[in-house]
C-alpha cells in the first residue's frame, strides 16, 4: 500500500473538524455521533439514525413517531417535477435522474434562507425514493405511479414503489440496515463536495446536487454497480477466481475493494455480507453469493485488499430484485442525511474552502504576437 500521508488526493490530511462521524479509528471502526455503526445496524431503524445524524441526538419514542409522520407527509412530488421526470429517457443513468430531480426541486421549493435548512433536508430525504421510482416506472413500464405509501421505513417505501407491492419483513429490514450503513462517512469525496459548495454560502439543493455528481463515479458510490456488472459475468466460483487473477495481473481495478481510509477492513462489509447470505438462501442462489465469496477470498489472499461497503451490496440488492442502475441512487437516499448534516455543520462555523496549489507549469514568459507562435 502507498503511504497515505504523501502524494495526491489530500490523503491523510485533515481538511477541517466535524462532530458527525469518525472513520477508521483503530484502522477499522465507524461511528456516527459516537455510536458504533454495528450497534446501530442491530438496534436502530434508519429513521432513527437519520434523525440522529440530522438533529444531533437519537429520538425519543414520541419524537420518532412525529418524525416518521412528517417524512410520510413529504413523499409527494409536485406536478411540474413529475413532468420533468417523464421527459427523461429510459436510457438515462438513474443518478443523472436524481441529480436533475434534486436540482429541479430547488427551483420549485427554494431554500429561501438557512433557517429552512432542516426542512429542505427532510424534504429531500422523504422524496428521493419517490423521484427515482416515479421516473423508473414511467420510463420502463409506462405507468404513472402513486408515490405516497404508508410504509414506515424509507427503504420499504422504495421497494413498495419499485415493485408495486409492500415488501416482505426481511426485505424491508435489509433495506433499512443498508441505509444505516450508507448514511454517513466523514469527509468522503461527495460529502467534501457538499461542504465546499456550502462554504460559499450556497443553497442546500446546490450542495446536494453537487454531492450526487461526485457519488456517481465508480471510484466512490458507483462501485456497487460496477461490482455487480463484474459478478454477473461469472457462472462459477472457479471462473470468477481465474478472471480476478487475470485482472490483477493486468493491473485492473476490482470494484468494491480497497478504501482511502480503512487499513484493515471496512466495518460495514461483514454486516451487509451476512444479510446478503440470508437473501441468497431465501432465493436459493447457488452462484452469485459463492462467486462473491471467492472474489473476496482471492482479493485478500493475493493483494490483502478487503471488500468495502459496496461489494456485498451488489448481491444483496440483486437478490431483492432491484435493477443494477438503481443501486447508487439508494446510496443517495441514505447519504443525503450525512451530506445535509455536513452542510449545516459547515454553515455553523464557516470559512470559504479554498486551498492552495503547487504550481508546476512554465516559467514566466511574454505573450508572442500571433505570427510568432
Ligand atoms: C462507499 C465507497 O465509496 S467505498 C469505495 C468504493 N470504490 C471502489 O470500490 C473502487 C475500487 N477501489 C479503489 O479504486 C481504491 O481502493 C479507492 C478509490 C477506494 C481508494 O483509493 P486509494 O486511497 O488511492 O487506494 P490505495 O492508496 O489504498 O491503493 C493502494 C494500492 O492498491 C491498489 N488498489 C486499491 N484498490 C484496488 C482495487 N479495488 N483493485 C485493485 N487494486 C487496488 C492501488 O492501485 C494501489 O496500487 P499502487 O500502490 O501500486 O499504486
Ligand atoms: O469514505 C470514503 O472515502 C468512501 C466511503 O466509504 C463512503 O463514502 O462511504
Amino acid at each position: 500500500m502507498t503511504d497515505k500521508k504523501t502524494g495526491a488526493g489530500l490523503r491523510g490530511q485533515s481538511a477541517g473538524q466535524t462532530a458527525i462521524c469518525t472513520v477508521g479509528a483503530a484502522g477499522n471502526s465507524l461511528r456516527y455521533r459516537g455510536y458504533a455503526v454495528d450497534e446501530l445496524a442491530e438496534k436502530a431503524t434508519f429513521n432513527e439514525v437519520a434523525y440522529m445524524i440530522l438533529k444531533g441526538e437519537l429520538p425519543t419514542r414520541d419524537e420518532l413517531a412525529a418524525y416518521q409522520q412528517r417524512l410520510k407527509g413529504l413523499r409527494g412530488l409536485p406536478d411540474a417535477l413529475k413532468e420533468v421526470l417523464e421527459r427523461i429517457p429510459a436510457s438515462a443513468h438513474p443518478m443523472d435522474v436524481l441529480r436533475t430531480g434534486c436540482s429541479f426541486l430547488g427551483n420549485l421549493e427554494p431554500e429561501d434562507g438557512f433557517e429552512n435548512q432542516q426542512d429542505v433536508a427532510d424534504r429531500l430525504l422523504a422524496s428521493f425514493p419517490s423521484m427515482i421510482c416515479y421516473w423508473y416506472r414511467f420510463s420502463h413500464d409506462g405507468v404513472r405511479i402513486e408515490v405516497e405509501t404508508d410504509d414506515e421505513g424509507i427503504g420499504g417505501h422504495f421497494l413498495h414503489l419499485l415493485h408495486g407491492k409492500p415488501p416482505s419483513e426481511l426485505h424491508a429490514r435489509v433495506m433499512d440496515v443498508s441505509l444505516i450503513l450508507y448514511a454517513e462517512h466523514e469527509f468522503n469525496a461527495s460529502t467534501f463536495t457538499a461542504r465546499v459548495c456550502a462554504s460559499t454560502l450556497s443553497d442546500m439543493h446546490s450542495c446536494i446536487t453537487g454531492a450526487i455528481g461526485s457519488l456517481r463515479g465508480p471510484l466512490h458510490g458507483g462501485a456497487n454497480e460496477m461490482a455487480m456488472a463484474m459478478l454477473e459475468k461469472y457462472h462459477s466460483a472457479e471462473q470468477a477466481r481465474e478472471d480476478v487473477l487475470r485482472m490483477l495481473e493486468a493491473k485492473e481495478k476490482i470494484m468494491g475493494f480497497g478504501h482511502a481510509v480503512y487499513r484493515e477492513k471496512d466495518p460495514r462489509n461483514a454486516i451487509i455480507r451476512e444479510w446478503s447470505r440470508k437473501l441468497a438462501a431465501e432465493v436459493g442462489d447457488e452462484v452469485l453469493f459463492p462467486v462473491s465469496e471467492i472474489v473476496e477470498k482471492t482479493m485478500w489472499e493475493e493483494k490483502k485488499l478487503f471488500a468495502n461497503a459496496d461489494f456485498y451490496h451488489a448481491s444483496a440488492y440483486h437478490f431483492m430484485g432491484i435493477p443494477t442502475g438503481l443501486f447508487t441512487p439508494i446510496f443517495v437516499m441514505s447519504r443525503v442525511t450525512g451530506w445535509a448534516a455536513h452542510v449545516m455543520e459547515q454553515r455553523s462555523n464557516n470559512r470559504i474552502i479554498r486551498p492552495g496549489a503547487d504550481y508546476i507549469g512554465p516559467e514566466d514568459r511574454a505573450v508572442p504576437s500571433i505570427d510568432q507562435r
